[in-house]
C-alpha cells in the first residue's frame, strides 16, 4: 500500500492556501510537514484525511485508510479511559485495546473518567485511539501538544511500532520527535499564489 498525493491544492474559508503538493508515502514510512504558522499544514492534513474536499489534485487512498488526530482529542469526558478506547474499538471493528493502553502508558489510568485526566493524559488517550483504529495511515496534527518529554518518546515509539507493522504516518509538528527515519517536507514553497489583479482601476478607489 502507498499514499500517492498528486497536484494537491487546498483551501481554507474558500481561499487557496497551498497548491501543487506532490508526495508518495510507502508502507513503513513517515513524513513530517513543516512550515510557518498559518501556511496550511492543518488544511492539507484535513484534506488528506477526507474531512474536506481538495481544490484540485488527488489523494490516492480512500478515507477509510486514514485515522486522523487533530487539535481536539475527541474524548468522551464522562467515559473512563478504558470505555473511551472500547468505544472506538467498536466503531472501528477492532478487538483489543490493551496494546493502546500499554503504548501510551494508560494502564494505571484505565478506570479513571476521561474528564478528570490532565491535559497531557488526555492527549495520550487521544493518540491511543490511533492504535485502536487499526487503520494504516495515521494523520496527526501537532500530536505532541501538552506532552512531556517522556510522553513524546512514547509517542515516537508508538509511531515506530506502527511503521514496523507496515503502517504510514503523516504529521505536522514543530518539535523534534527524534524520529530520524522520518522524511521532512517543507510546504512553504507551495504557498498558493495571490490571484492576478484583474481590476487595476478598482485598486485605486
Ligand atoms: N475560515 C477561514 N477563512 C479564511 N481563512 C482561514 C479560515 N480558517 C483558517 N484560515 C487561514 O488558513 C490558513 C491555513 O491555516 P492552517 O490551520 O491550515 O495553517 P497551519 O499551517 O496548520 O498553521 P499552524 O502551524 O499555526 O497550526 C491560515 O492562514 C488561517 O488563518
Amino acid at each position: 500500500m502507498e499514499l500517492n498525493v498528486t497536484g494537491l491544492s487546498v483551501a481554507r474559508g474558500g481561499i487557496p492556501v497551498l497548491e501543487g503538493l506532490d508526495f508518495t508515502l510507502r508502507a513503513g514510512e513517515a513524513l513530517i510537514l513543516r512550515g510557518p504558522n498559518g501556511v496550511g499544514k492543518t488544511t492539507v492534513l484535513r484534506t488528506i484525511a477526507g474531512l474536506q474536499p481538495p481544490l484540485a489534485g488527488q489523494v490516492g487512498l480512500e478515507r477509510e485508510a486514514m485515522a486522523y488526530a487533530g487539535h481536539a482529542d475527541g474524548i468522551k469526558s464522562t467515559l473512563t479511559v478504558r470505555e473511551n478506547l472500547g468505544f472506538w474499538a467498536d466503531i472501528f471493528g477492532t478487538t483489543s485495546i490493551d496494546a493502546a493502553l500499554v503504548a501510551f502508558d494508560l494502564t494505571a489510568l484505565a478506570d479513571r473518567v476521561a474528564g478528570a485526566l490532565s491535559a497531557g493524559q488526555k492527549r495520550r488517550l487521544g493518540l491511543a485511539r490511533m492504535v485502536v483504529t487499526g487503520r494504516p495511515v495515521w494523520v496527526l496534527d501537532e500530536p505532541t501538544v501538552s506532552l512531556d518529554a517522556g510522553a513524546v518518546a512514547l509517542f515516537a515509539q508508538a509511531v515506530r511500532t506502527h511503521l514496523a507493522g507496515g503502517g504510514m504516518a503523516l504529521m505536522a509538528t514543530h518539535i523534534d520527535l527524534g524520529l530520524d527515519e522520518a522524511r521532512v517536507l517543507d510546504v512553504a514553497p507551495y504557498r498558493a499564489k495571490a490571484p492576478a489583479h484583474d481590476d487595476f482601476d478598482g485598486s485605486f478607489l
